[in-house]
């Protein structure tokens, strides 16, 4: 029998949490005055969704072949990367053969070089090429860890990301990761209240708990720096993404300027090999943190991972659930995962992209037994109740 052909691609938009897990109602701990690049406008300081965090929605791009397998993913990105899949990349995929992603990927790429590269685009590539390995792995009847070369282990390790990692030691994960909730405009009393923070977090989980504090590109070199010399007492296990992607240099001083022991991590808004090869050869993180829904995908995150292996760099996915669940069961430098908690009180582990997905695993006791995704591809349906949008039918 030949390989089946692709003859449909299609892209839907959804809203409501999910993959665009920023999309939450009002009173979730995610939108509780985080700090954030807008943060030194008092108007946007207390809700990340008042200066449109979560715009874009969530984007399902399904590609369906010519025996009738149905390959699926979501990422973030919405109506405007759904415009992007169906009026420019839908033609680099249909006609091609299942097994094609690499052509498929090198294609996606090279023909949006000239409005592409970072963002939004490569958010869209990267649903495009996890939609192509879950149809490959439904249509060979194999999960995608398999497809990547197989598990080196059994059971993956979880630490939680969400406002109580005292509630998250109890469920089990390994460590917490809090969000930090004032910036530099906030000043000294700012500063203050997030080492406090940290403190009374650390009373809490006593002393041997991974605690870490993600800064989502909030700070300067300067406070970011101050941050992490308080912090250490606290034991602040890391300091995540202190500061501006595109601060290269910074970061490379951060690494530099934090006290022995902590480690800088950063990446999750960063994408490609040539992005991630800038961290790396820059000296900027000890970890990086590529999303595999917005880096590229599975076919750029094998090669970003193998960039970092090379410089003694770990690779723990930002989020992703399954996508990056599949991929680090399959990787010696991605020694444990991340898992975000998606209650609004960071109370109870719900599925990371709840309400998209069907049969999406969850961590239990802050693990996850290698057997519950050995379904084909990566293991998940669409939730049929989710109203699917198509804007750009063709
Ligand atoms: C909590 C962070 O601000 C963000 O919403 C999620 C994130 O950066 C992470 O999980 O890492
Ligand atoms: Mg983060």
């Amino acid at each position: 029998m030949g390989i089946p052909t692709i003859k449909h691609v299609r892209a839907f938009v959804l809203r409501g949490g999910g993959a665009d897990y920023h999309d939450q109602a009002d009173g979730h701990w995610i939108d509780d005055h985080i700090a954030t690049p807008m943060s030194k406008y008092p108007q946007y300081r207390q809700s990340r969704r008042s200066f449109g965090i979560n715009v874009l929605g969530t984007l399902v791009v399904e590609i369906e072949a010519s025996d009738g397998t149905v390959g699926f993913a979501v990422t973030t990105g919405g109506e405007p990367a759904a415009y992007i899949v169906e009026k420019h990349l839908a033609r680099f995929v249909e006609g091609a053969r299942v097994t094609d992603i690499e052509k498929i990927w090198d294609q996606m790429y090279q023909s949006t070089l000239y409005y592409g590269r970072k963002g939004l685009v490569i958010n869209t590539i990267s649903g495009v090429d996890l939609a192509l390995w879950d149809l490959l792995g439904k249509i060979r009847q194999e999960p995608v860890h398999q497809l990547l070369g197989g598990a080196v282990r059994d059971e993956l390790q979880f630490y939680a990301t969400g406002a109580r990692p005292d509630l998250a030691q109890k469920m089990g994960f390994i460590g917490g990761k809090m969000p930090l909730h004032h910036g530099p405009a906030e000043g000294e009393e700012g500063l203050r209240k997030n080492l406090e923070a940290l403190a009374t977090m650390r009373e809490r989980v006593g002393p041997d708990f991974w605690l870490m504090l993600d800064c989502w590109m909030s700070l300067d070199l300067n406070y970011a720096t101050r941050l992490a010399v308080g912090a250490h007492e606290h034991g602040l296990k890391w300091i995540e993404e202190a500061l501006p992607p595109d601060d290269y240099w910074g970061y490379a001083a951060l690494r530099n300027n934090v006290p022995k022991g902590m480690l800088v991590t950063t990446g999750e808004h960063e994408a490609t090999r040539w992005g991630f090869r800038m961290l790396l050869e820059m000296g900027c993180c000890d970890i990086i943190q590529p999303d595999v829904g917005w880096c590229g995908g599975l076919t750029e995150l094998v090669k970003i991972s193998a960039l970092a292996d090379a410089h003694n760099a770990l690779v723990i996915p930002h989020g992703s659930s399954v996508y990056s669940y599949h991929f680090v069961a399959t990787r010696h430098n991605s020694p444990f995962a991340e898992f975000l908690m998606m209650a609004p009180q960071a109370d109870e582990v719900v599925p990371m992209f709840h309400p998209q997905l069907l049969g999406e695993p969850v961590p239990v006791q802050g693990r996850m037994r290698l057997s519950v995704l050995d379904q084909p591809g990566f293991g998940v349906a669409l939730n049929p109740e989710c109203q699917l949008h198509r804007p750009y039918h063709r």
